[in-house]
């Protein structure tokens, strides 16, 4: 029998931000790419250019509920509202959303034999007490606080695939993403580059929150994919957690006037108040990424990459786009 060289790959999450750029490699790569969202934050029209393709399928389907499909060789589970303020709407739906669609996405992988890749997050370390974190920190995590629907929820779900793994012998890949950032970021998605760029082009007032110290390390979204992909396709059999992110550490004060600058805006900024459980400060160590996924390091730095993300922004007409919630 021919060797066949693509397969048949699972997206969940695969109409939202990250989910659109990994369904457009893979389709391009030749796989067989079945894109799976619900469509609260994830937009059909960030998979319009991929609708007509034969390798492609769009269902829209909520993980909390099974799914039965044949002949899967990988999956990359995404589907999670990803922004603060959208996943604190339904913070229930949330915690359902990782802990009841982890386990319905285990059990499918177990069934079809196939490699399965968790998106965590840099979340699970919560406001860090070790800087920069590495995988081995337990972080320092709020279990009664807004943001524990997310953060607790993330982490059940790495506990959960670990169990599959040890129970049932499930082919696990767990990555813990850091602020990511790039073309079809939802623009009310309420996080922070979406945010300034958006009040930015429009002139509007720039939102800081708190007094602009805390720190973020921004990553280009080509950089997350492509480490995804090394992690799936690693043949050591490395299960991870892996960090991905670029380690870069800016506060958002600075980032407030680098997308000023880069915008050539008027908006003047101001302060809010900080959310409660705020991370004061956030930077991967990517030691474990570059030795396991064959020297794996951020290509594109934030500059060069808010350039192209203001050049999408720049370009989309809002009138057609409909907040998920009204926490942006
Ligand atoms: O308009 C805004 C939005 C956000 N911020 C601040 O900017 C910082 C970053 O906030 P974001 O909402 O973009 O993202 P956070 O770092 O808080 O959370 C993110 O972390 C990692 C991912 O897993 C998730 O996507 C998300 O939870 C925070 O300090 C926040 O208070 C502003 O100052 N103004």
């Amino acid at each position: 029998m021919a060797d066949i060289q693509f397969k048949r790959i699972l997206v969940t999450g695969g109409a939202g931000f990250l989910g659109s750029h990994l369904c457009t490699r893979l389709v391009g790569e030749g796989h067989d790419v079945i894109c799976v969202d619900n469509l609260f934050t994830g937009q059909k029209s960030n998979v319009a250019h991929l609708m007509d393709k034969d390798n492609f399928e769009f269902i829209r389907h909520d993980i909390r509920e099974p799914l039965q499909l044949e002949g899967l060789d990988q999956i990359y589970n995404l589907a999670c509202p990803a922004a603060p303020g959208h996943y604190q709407w339904d913070p229930i739906g949330t915690m359902k959303t990782c802990i009841l669609g982890a386990i319905n996405m285990l059990d499918l992988a177990k069934y079809n034999g196939a490699t399965i890749l968790q998106a965590s997050t840099s979340e699970c370390y919560g406001d860090p007490l070790v800087h920069p974190q590495t995988e081995d920190y337990r972080g320092n995590v709020s279990c009664t606080g807004p943001r524990a629907c997310y953060d607790e929820g993330k982490r059940a779900a790495e506990t959960l695939f670990f169990d599959h793994n040890r129970m049932h012998g499930t082919k696990i890949r767990i990555v813990r993403i850091f602020n990511t950032y790039g073309p079809n970021l939802h623009p009310y998605d309420g996080r922070v580059v979406s945010n300034f760029i958006r009040q930015a082009l429009a002139g509007e007032d720039i939102t800081i929150y708190g007094d602009g110290q805390q720190t973020r390390s921004f990553q280009y979204v080509d950089d997350l994919i492509e480490a995804m992909i090394r992690m799936v396709n690693n043949e050591d059999d490395f299960t991870g957690p892996v960090n991905t992110g670029n380690p870069h550490e800016f506060t958002i004060r600075e980032l407030a006037d680098i997308v000023i600058r880069l915008t050539n805006s008027e908006s003047k900024i101001v302060h809010m108040p900080a959310p409660v459980d705020d991370p004061v400060m956030r930077r991967p160590d990517i030691t474990l990424a570059k030795e396991k996924l064959g020297g794996w390091e951020p290509t594109i730095q934030l500059e060069e990459g808010l350039v192209k993300t203001i050049e999408y922004f720049a370009n989309l007409d809002l009138t057609k786009w409909r907040p998920p919630t009204k926490n942006y």
